[in-house]
């Protein structure tokens, strides 16, 4: 198996910026184009994500010490395509063990926005703490005019320290915006305003760099606890995407290759080929594979219509269907289980 770089835990200049009135908040940097490097500052594609370390995005942004004692953990510098199960794992339960610290207000993870939805969902998920945990990302590489990472992290970082951001679970902080991780995706592949719940809407915004809540702290229908923590991989889950006349024996391929589930994204309310719902209902029948039926319009919802192994995704995209699923899976629920938490219609 893999094994995860993990560099040193250091402490940034904590002695002379060490304020006691200030929230003490870490900051887990995985990489992404907040911490990308371009060769020209024009540029805001072809760039290196996660070419500069924790340090250097702390230094930027010499504010954060107004607002709090920030301390910077470097747990990956990569690509958000790159982030593993075992990148995940690790992040877990360091978040986790920097929040039972009574001292440690709250947690920023800097990220890749590409997959930053699906980490989020995943931390969302995994750890247990009313404390804010809140992951950012950026769009345009530091190196860029106008870049948003610094501004989003000092947003992100006030966000971690403050009071009224408890208990509201994972949040997703980008342009200006506060979105649950249990819903926010990103929407365009290139704009600053990409993270987006167009369904369940923002949960605030910032203004002057202070968040500004709409509604009293509430928590998503359908968030479920895993426990984690001694894991050190997860079950495979694939992700199957419809089409017309799409190849049913691509199930069969990733059923064979070890995928223990899958997520399909359907067309529609989670609609399939009938030679592709063939397929894999022998799969089923076969291995025992349990299936997700999410879609692939981006919004709405696909039920869970009570035929063995099948489940639908409810308004879970197919990403963030994948991480339940595998964490169900990893979990060991029984089919009984999976059709409860597949469940949850609001
Ligand atoms: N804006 C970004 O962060 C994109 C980058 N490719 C990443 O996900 O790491």
């Amino acid at each position: 198996a893999p094994t995860v770089p993990i560099l040193p835990h250091h402490l940034l200049a904590r002695d002379t910026h060490f304020n006691s009135s200030l929230p003490n908040i870490t900051i887990f940097a995985t990489g992404g184009t907040i911490a990308g490097s371009a060769a020209s500052n024009t540029a805001t594609t072809g760039y290196t994500a996660g070419a500069l370390g924790v340090d250097i995005l702390i230094q930027a942004v010499p504010e954060l010490w107004n607002i709090s004692n920030v301390k910077g953990v470097q747990v990956a510098n990569v690509d958000s395509g790159s982030i593993t199960p075992e990148i995940l794992l690790n992040l877990t339960s360091m978040i986790q063990e920097a929040l039972d610290d009574p001292y440690c207000q709250g947690a920023v993870v800097t990220h890749g926005t590409d997959t930053l939805e699906e980490s989020a969902f995943f931390l969302d998920l995994t750890i247990k703490t009313d404390k804010p945990v809140v992951v950012v990302g950026a769009m345009r590489p530091a190196t860029a005019i106008s870049a948003d990472g610094p501004m989003n992290l000092l947003e992100a970082v006030t966000l971690a320290g403050s009071p009224e951001a408890r208990g509201r679970g994972t949040m997703v902080v980008l342009n200006d915006r506060i979105g649950s991780a249990f819903y926010m995706t990103k929407t365009h592949s290139n704009a600053l305003d990409t993270f987006k719940a167009s369904e369940q809407g923002y949960l605030g915004f910032f203004l002057d760099t202070k968040p500004l809540f709409y509604y009293h702290p509430v928590l998503p229908i359908g968030r479920e606890y895993f426990n984690v923590s001694g894991a050190t991989e997860l079950p495979e889950v694939d992700i199957l995407f419809g089409h017309q006349v799409l190849n049913p024996k691509l199930a069969r391929s990733a059923v064979e290759s070890g995928a223990k589930g899958l997520v399909l994204a359907g067309m529609g309310a989670g609609g399939w080929t009938s030679a592709g719902t063939n397929e894999i209902e022998d799969l089923v029948e076969e291995y025992g594979t349990q299936v997700v039926v999410s879609s692939r319009t981006m919004g709405g919802f696909v039920q869970t219509d009570g035929s063995g192994n099948m489940y639908g995704g409810q308004d879970l995209n197919p990403q963030k269907a994948r991480i339940m699923l595998q964490l169900a899976l990893y979990a060991g629920y029984s089919s009984k289980q999976l059709a409860t938490l597949f469940g949850f219609a609001p």
